[in-house]
């Protein structure tokens, strides 16, 4: 049996995947009241309005009833995972699926590497790759990432969790995957901006390839393969999120260029290029879009001035 652990868009998305041939899936989330009106109405009007839960698919606030299941997919925003495991007792010995995305502010860590040190007895895994949540619920055709770092494991969680419609490839690159699902948020955030400012669309795909570029200088100072940034999870991820409104990554980016409030929820790019900007500074490597990114984001530069800085660098080799 599959639990699922948060029940947000992508949580509840993923349950109804799994839940929608009739397997028993059991959805966690945290707070009682949101399960009785989910239970009572079958959708979670909060998250992802519209979409039915199916029969199979059991609605809990008890995590002792999720911890039931051997797998369990996490789906929290990145900066909740590591209180969430704080009480690791439901988890212990479980295999612990990540699907947050974003670097930990506290310990510059990805969702894999938290659940990890947090569970250490638990075997994680990273289900990663471009996948809008309402594309998943309505049984769209989709592909992503499995990465374990044991692969039998892997192979093992690879074929309980696909469906027909949700297509898995296995890597044991854990390190390139999950970073490549973090630093595409920080790149749609950058390409929303070169929208949202009136810069064009050639400024825009300049943003998303010098960005890719960024991600893999990071990635490798991070020990991941060159490959996995290639694939689904980073550059299939890249592409979707810089280039559709229905991210929520890229449409901050569109108001920041805009000039207008970053608009709240889980935008996961803000608080991972906080984390990157340091990390990066801290290993000595350029990472300038995601500086100047990060820097929008706190106030300290103006557009203007960020877009000079950037079209003012040394010119070098591609
Ligand atoms: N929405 C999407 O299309 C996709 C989202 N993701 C990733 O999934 C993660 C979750 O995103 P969404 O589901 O979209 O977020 P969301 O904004 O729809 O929902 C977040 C959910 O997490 C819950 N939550 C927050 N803190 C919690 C805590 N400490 N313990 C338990 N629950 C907590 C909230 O109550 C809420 O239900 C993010 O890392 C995101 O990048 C990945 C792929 C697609
Ligand atoms: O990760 C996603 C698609 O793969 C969802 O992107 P946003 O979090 O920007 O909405």
């Amino acid at each position: 049996m599959i639990s699922v652990i948060g029940a947000g868009a992508f949580g509840t998305a993923l349950a109804v995947a799994l839940s929608r041939d009739g397997d028993p899936v059991t959805l966690w989330a945290r707070d009682p009241d949101d399960v009785a009106l989910m239970q009572d109405k079958r959708e979670n009007g909060k998250r992802l309005a519209g979409v039915s839960l199916p029969a199979s698919l059991h609605v809990t606030a008890q995590i002792e009833e999720a911890a039931q299941a051997q797998t369990m997919l996490i789906a929290v925003p990145m900066q909740a995972l590591g209180d969430l495991l704080d009480t690791p007792a439901p988890f212990m010995g479980r295999t612990l699926v990540a699907c947050s995305k974003g670097v930990d502010l506290r310990t510059g860590l990805g969702p894999a590497d938290v659940i990890a040190r947090k569970v250490p007895d638990a075997l994680a895994a990273v289900l990663t790759g471009p996948s809008f949540a309402i594309d998943i619920a309505s049984g769209l055709p989709t592909a992503l990432t499995l990465a374990c770092g044991d692969e039998p494991a892997g192979t093992e969680i690879q074929h309980d969790i696909a469906t027909p419609n949700l297509r898995l490839y296995l890597s044991t690159d854990v390190a390139g995957a999950q970073l490549g699902g973090a630093l595409k948020n920080v790149m749609a955030l950058a390409a929303g901006i070169a929208i949202g400012a009136g810069l064009g669309e050639s400024a825009r795909a300049s943003a998303i390839t010098r960005g890719f570029a960024e991600m893999k200088r990071f990635a490798d100072i991070r020990g991941a393969r060159p490959e996995t940034l290639n694939g689904l999870s980073g550059l299939g991820d890249l592409i979707l999120t810089c280039t559709s409104e229905k991210s929520r990554n890229y449409r901050a980016g569109l108001a920041l260029g805009r000039g207008e409030p970053v608009p709240g929820g889980t935008v996961e790019g803000v608080a991972t290029a906080h984390a990157v900007t340091r990390l990066a500074a801290e290993a000595g490597i350029e990472m300038p879009l995601t500086a100047m990114v990060d820097a929008l984001l706190n106030g300290e530069t103006t557009l203007p001035r960020a877009v000079e800085g950037l079209l003012a660098r040394p010119l070098i080799k591609e």
